[in-house]
């Protein structure tokens, strides 16, 4: 009896991914997907839409000391602490890179990235510069994505009508864009989030291309 090996993932078709059940891909290699942005660039927007498109692919949760925005879960959106807890997972060498932006500490708990990759699955961690910058010594095959604005008047306009961040942070957040977006060429492809479709292939052509 000849038993089928599956195909490698990088074969199949994101029509196929998109089919297939986590099961039926196994063995597979395992990848890790940098996704990082300025704040109010879209990038949860890409997300969700992305992940619904393809349910396989995992979302990393990050450990942060902001506090939760209206709607947001901890355990799900983020893990929310303080920064005692925070500091103590570092000292634990609990996260796999963390970094301060806009007055607060970010960082991704090592332990589940690394239990999925090492059983196969896509990892997408959406952080800041400063991390993807920590993630690109550690993990240099990672595929790093920047997602860039149509304009700085848009991601001004966008991150004040999500409603969601108070002036002062808006301020500090758009300052730390132009930082952002100036180092956006250190990364492997860059998306411009204008028209959300075309911005959502380019991202799906990016991460299932190669
Ligand atoms: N380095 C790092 N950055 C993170 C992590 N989690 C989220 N971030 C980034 O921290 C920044 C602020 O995130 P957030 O407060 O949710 O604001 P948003 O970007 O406006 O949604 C964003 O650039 C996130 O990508 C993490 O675990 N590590
Ligand atoms: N392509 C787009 N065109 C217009 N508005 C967008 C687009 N993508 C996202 N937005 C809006 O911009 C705001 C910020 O998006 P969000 O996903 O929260 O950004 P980020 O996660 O990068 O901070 C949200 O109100 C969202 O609905």
């Amino acid at each position: 009896m000849t038993v089928s090996t599956p195909a490698p993932l990088e074969t199949l078709s994101p029509e196929t991914l998109s089919l297939t059940t986590e099961t039926d891909l196994a063995p597979r290699r395992g990848r890790l997907i940098v996704f990082t942005g300025p704040s109010g660039v879209g990038k949860g927007t890409l997300l969700r839409a992305l992940r619904h498109r393809y349910p396989a692919l995992k979302l990393s949760v990050s450990a942060t000391t902001r506090s939760p925005r209206p709607g947001e879960v901890n355990g799900q959106d983020y893990y929310f602490v303080s920064r005692d807890e925070f500091r103590a997972m570092v000292e634990q060498g609990e996260l796999l890179e963390w970094a301060e932006f806009a007055g607060n500490l970010y960082g991704t708990p090592k332990t589940p990235v690394l239990k999925e990759i090492e059983a196969g699955q896509w990892v997408i961690l959406e952080i800041e510069l400063e991390g993807a910058r920590q993630v690109r010594t550690t993990f240099p095959h990672a595929l790093q994505l920047f997602v860039l604005p149509p304009s700085l008047e848009e991601l001004e306009s966008r991150i004040r009508l999500r409603g969601k961040d108070a002036d002062d942070a808006i301020q500090r957040r758009l300052q730390r864009a132009l930082v952002e977006i100036d180092a956006a060429s250190e990364f492997d492809e860059q998306i411009v989030n204008d028209d959300l479709e075309v911005a959502l292939q380019q991202l799906e052509n990016a991460i299932f291309r190669d």
